[in-house]
């Protein structure tokens, strides 16, 4: 959705340009979030808006609607069996999935053709189990009984390689009693495949026969393992390791500590996304649930904007938030809201109505027991710094936070009963929520305005890696990656660690899952932070104070800050750095050239003498910790400056800053710690 300006900036404009001075000074004493966005829905400027025009004559953001299409999906149909015929099974295969996903879900029969299709495709690329399963998709389906003997037959061959012989046997006497129906069948034919399944049927029993009826092996289960954390769980904070526990100051809020020495290279969180949400130019080539690319994609059965990438992910999308955003996600995509603002929608969207209303009474009481991160009032309770928010940035949530609710009303997520049907554009009409809605836009339009500003400051982008194919060089494999930004994600447990401008951890992805793993030693009692995006090898205090204040509202006040350390570039290794130790509180650090054979050094600054020899034996210490590849990355800030060109790459994209777009510049580096 890059570059994307949508309809919603126009709205905002106009709202801002007509309010008047009374208004405002009513908004501005309101104070609760439900209030302020159920008196602005209310106003007769925002019911009169009219929405369907603006829509209309939007040209970003893709189409609106957008239908599932029978003529485009029978053009990739046809493109599939041309790429058959010249024998490339992997592109039919991608087109397969194409007509899939365009195809209205009426035409079962034609879906069920496509499936067994792309199944065919499957079964030439040896992706097996995926072929077993668009072979069951596309029976359940009703595929034609007169066909029925082709899948059957594929089936079959597919569990021999998969040695689940007794399986097989079925599939080979379905084969058989399917012949019977095959009324197209040429017969001599239809006489060959009747005596080559038997034959395998023969040969198959005296084998089972012989071995005694083994079981079959269990199906290969391809969806990559959750990641688990070694060792024990901290009890109160369920996803990161005993290793850590979260303290409290009032300068510094909530932060993490070590409860014990943490080595280098230790797993210290994972961590499941409470929301996420894909980039809109990612919708068509990665899972909607889950992030990871799609290989072999499924479809939602309704509208033709999202994949899924196993049968699970799509099962917890369409049961969830994805039945209600369905035939509202081209309008998101359109308004040009940032991705911050889609996961505030759906923080609700994921949950039902009624959960909402159940916990709406207790939400500003810090819930008691283990800090779950489904539970969205321990989201609720995030940093949000209402209360050091300006009227006009209250204003500005609040205009997005009455269009979301307006996509809430639309959607049925109010009458819980999402749409059966995608929604006409003449049904969009004004900004206004119907009267009967009244207390359903105060509490969710209160819950959006308020997710909009705790992600402000808690969000994370999700990265893939994404790599060419390794080079060889000289005996040397190269491998190149480019960290990509896919989606944006809370997890509520890391949200609860601070900044240093060094930080003590890395994190990475495994599917929607954050790992966070240590990049030194780190001493018990000592703080476990992470970076929000500033690093201080690469920019100077100045700018890394400016940047967090600006984004974060906090001063840093981290080692590097405190004692101004050198950024990477102004390091020589002509000489080496020695803070100065004289006794006395100096700030200054002292320059040592490498070759030097004193070992007690004059401070400029105190006059006074330091005896280099204590750092001196702590760096032969950290030097010996070399071995490590994790130590090396560690110690070498040249590593941790290509942290940061991934940090700066992402920082000012324009998908996340555009409307109320405040996501967080977060990192992804942790891709080159191979810990033995
Ligand atoms: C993601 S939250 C971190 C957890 C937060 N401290 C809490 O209590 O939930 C980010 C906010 O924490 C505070 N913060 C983070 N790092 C900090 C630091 N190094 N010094 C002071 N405050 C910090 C700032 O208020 C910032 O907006």
């Amino acid at each position: 959705m890059a570059d994307v300006v949508g309809f919603f900036k126009h709205f905002h404009e106009h709202v801002n340009s007509s309010l008047d001075d009374v208004t405002r000074t009513n908004f501005a004493n309101l104070e609760t979030n439900s209030k302020r966005v159920a008196y602005l829905s209310g106003l007769p400027l925002i019911k009169s808006y009219d929405l369907t025009p603006e829509v209309a004559k939007c040209k970003s953001g893709g189409e609106f609607p957008v239908n599932k299409r029978l003529e485009k999906a029978r053009l990739f149909k046809d493109e599939g069996n041309r790429e058959v015929q010249r024998g490339d099974w992997a592109k039919a295969m991608q087109l397969y999935s194409l007509s899939l996903i365009n195809m209205p879900k009426k035409e079962t029969e034609e879906l069920a053709i496509v499936l067994a299709n792309r199944s065919a495709a499957l079964n030439h690329l040896e992706q097996h189990e995926e072929c077993l399963a668009d072979i069951r998709r596309c029976l359940d389906l009703g595929y034609p009984r007169h066909l029925r003997y082709k899948v059957y037959e594929r089936r079959a061959r597919c569990l021999l390689v998969l040695k689940r012989n007794q399986d097989a046997v079925k599939a080979f006497q379905n084969t058989i009693s399917s012949l019977d129906e095959a009324k197209n069948l040429h017969q001599e034919k239809k006489q060959k495949l009747l005596t080559d399944a038997k034959l395998m049927l023969e040969v198959l029993n005296k084998g089972l026969v012989l071995a005694g009826y083994p079981k079959d092996p269990k199906p290969i289960n391809k969806i990559v393992p959750k990641p688990k954390l070694p060792g024990k769980h901290n009890i109160n904070y369920p996803a990161a390791s005993q290793a850590i526990q979260i303290d409290h100051d009032e300068t510094r809020g909530r932060y993490a500590t070590a409860s014990r020495d943490i080595q280098v290279g230790e797993t210290l969180l994972i961590e499941k996304p409470h929301s996420g949400v894909l980039l809109a130019e990612y919708a068509a080539t990665h899972c909607q649930n889950c992030f990871s690319k799609c290989a072999i994609a499924l479809g939602c059965p309704t509208c033709p904007n999202v994949v899924f990438c196993s049968d699970h992910c799509q099962e917890v999308a369409l049961t969830s938030y994805h039945a209600y955003e369905c035939p509202i996600l081209p309008l998101i995509w359109k308004s040009g809201c940032s991705i911050t603002c889609h996961i505030a929608l759906r923080m609700i969207t994921q949950n039902s109505k009624q959960y909402f209303k159940e916990i709406s009474k207790d939400l500003d009481k810090k819930p008691t027991g283990p800090y779950k991160t489904n539970d969205y009032r321990n989201i609720y309770n995030l940093v949000s710094h209402e209360d050091k928010r300006t009227k006009q940035d209250l204003l500005h949530r609040s205009h997005m936070a009455v269009f979301l609710v307006k996509l809430l009303e639309l959607s049925g997520y109010f009458d819980t009963k999402p749409r059966e049907t995608l929604i006409d554009i003449d049904e969009i009409k004004t900004m206004g929520v119907a009267e009967r809605h009244r207390d359903d836009v105060e509490l969710f339009g209160g819950l959006i305005l308020k997710n909009t500003q705790v992600l402000q400051f808690n969000a994370h982008e999700v990265f893939e890696l994404q790599c060419s194919k390794p080079r060889q060089e000289q005996n040397v494999i190269k491998h190149n990656g480019d960290s990509v930004f896919v989606a944006g994600a809370v997890f509520p447990t890391l949200a609860l660690f601070n900044h240093s401008c060094d930080p003590s951890v890395v994190r990475y992805f495994s599917g929607p899952y954050i790992i966070v793993r240590s990049v030194k030693n780190i001493k018990k009692g000592e703080e476990v932070a992470e970076n929000y995006g500033p690093i201080f090898t690469m920019t100077s205090k100045e700018e890394r104070q400016a940047t967090l204040k600006d984004q974060y509202w906090f001063d840093c006040t981290c080692e590097p800050c405190q004692q101004n350390w050198p950024r990477y570039d102004q390091m020589n290794e002509t000489y080496m750095r020695f803070r100065c130790d004289s006794g006395q509180p100096c700030p200054n650090v002292l320059p040592v050239a490498h070759d030097c054979t004193e070992f007690m050094v004059k401070c400029g600054l105190c006059q006074q003498f330091t005896n280099i020899l204590k750092g001196l034996k702590a760096l032969q210490f950290k030097l010996s910790l070399i071995k490590s590849p994790v130590c090396r990355f560690a110690l070498f800030p040249r590593l941790i400056q290509q942290q940061h060109t991934f940090s700066s790459r992402h920082h000012n994209r324009k998908s996340t800053n555009n409307a109320l777009g405040y996501s967080r510049p977060l990192i992804m580096i942790a891709h080159f710690i191979s810990v033995k």
